[in-house]
């Protein structure tokens, strides 16, 4: 249980920017593998693996790096009461207006935009998002479900503390003394849904986005895939001690971090195991003995915006820093 009084359904999606949005959806669709739903409004992109409106939604901007991260609430009960809950903590939440929650596939859902205090991250909640009958295209790939984002911030452990503390987040693994943190929106039974990392920038900055797939071949042909058409590697074939997954990250054009994760540890509702705390050592770093390669730093900033976080916020902010 967390502190929090409302439940995750899924971790939903990731808006990012980038700074060529016709290279990064040819990398999206013909070598990530992921269906292009359409286009919205202001130019940007939806992309989907399953039958939910999108997973992914691509921006066009000066600058690559994280827009929002996007979950899925259980029920519009439980976006009414998260939505109180950050009001009454004095976070500030901005409900999503009409027009674009239809534009995001959330006609018939409540919505609403909140930054966590400490880095100024964005997550959006809502309850129910469009479900396309159309099928997907092509088949590059047998996705499961959108898995998570990785985001790196200069303090993990007060950056970890907050969403602990306050957002209906569990800890599945520390890593080091608190070098990344890899966390579970409460019940949701996947290893992790969100990841604090080191950050490259000394700001907050973009890691990487994750997608589970169905089997080692998906793994496999994304590996060949990426040579054939000299995209870069990151970090893999490997095998995370943390969530046990099978994984390999790729750079979109931007050098943004794209993973495919195969596997991960599942946890129960209650009764689950505690964080563990794991050796932060290299040697320690990858089950297959992968490395990972300097680009695994990652690329990409984040759009913290100052929205919602004014004076009434110093003292909560204080407190999450100290
Ligand atoms: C090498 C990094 C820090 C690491 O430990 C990654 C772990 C996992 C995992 O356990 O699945 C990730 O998904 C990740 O951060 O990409
Ligand atoms: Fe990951």
């Amino acid at each position: 249980m967390t502190t929090a009084d409302f439940r995750y359904q899924r971790a939903g999606y990731v808006a990012l920017n980038v700074t060529d949005l016709a290279r990064t959806h040819d990398f999206a669709t013909g070598i990530y593998g992921l269906t292009f739903t359409g286009e919205g409004p202001s130019g940007e992109r939806f992309y989907r693996s399953g039958p939910r409106h999108h997973e992914v939604v691509l921006q066009p901007a000066a600058e690559p790096g994280f827009v929002r991260a996007g979950w899925e609430l259980e029920t519009e009960d439980d976006v009414s009461r998260a939505f109180h809950h950050f009001r009454q903590l004095g976070l500030k939440p901005r409900r999503v207006p009409a027009e674009e929650r239809a534009a995001l596939g959330l006609s018939i859902s409540d919505a609403f935009r909140v930054r966590e205090p400490v880095n100024g991250v964005e997550f959006e909640y809502y309850s129910r998002m469009e479900y396309l009958s159309r099928p997907l295209d092509g088949d590059l790939t047998t996705f499961k479900r959108f898995a998570h984002v990785g985001i790196g911030v200069p303090d993990v452990q007060r950056s970890t503390q907050f969403l602990l503390d306050n957002m209906g987040f569990l800890a599945s693994d520390i890593v080091g003394d608190y070098t990344s943190v890899f966390m579970r929106p409460w019940p949701v039974s996947d290893h992790h849904g969100f990841g604090y990392l080191p950050t490259r920038t000394g700001a907050p900055a973009f890691h990487h986005l994750a997608f589970l797939v169905d089997s080692i071949d998906d793994i496999g042909k994304l590996f060949n895939r990426i040579e054939e058409h000299a995209v870069g590697r990151a970090f893999g074939i490997g095998r995370h001690p943390t969530s046990g997954s099978v994984h390999l990250y790729i750079t979109d054009p931007d050098g943004m971090l794209w993973e495919y994760t195969l596997g991960m540890e599942q946890f129960p509702e209650t009764g689950y195991r505690g964080p563990r705390f794991m050796s932060a050592a290299p040697e320690d770093a990858d089950l297959w003995q992968a490395k990972p390669k300097p680009e695994f730093v990652g690329k990409g900033g984040v759009v913290t915006g100052d929205a919602g976080i004014d004076e009434a916020l110093t003292e909560l902010v204080a407190q999450a820093r100290k």
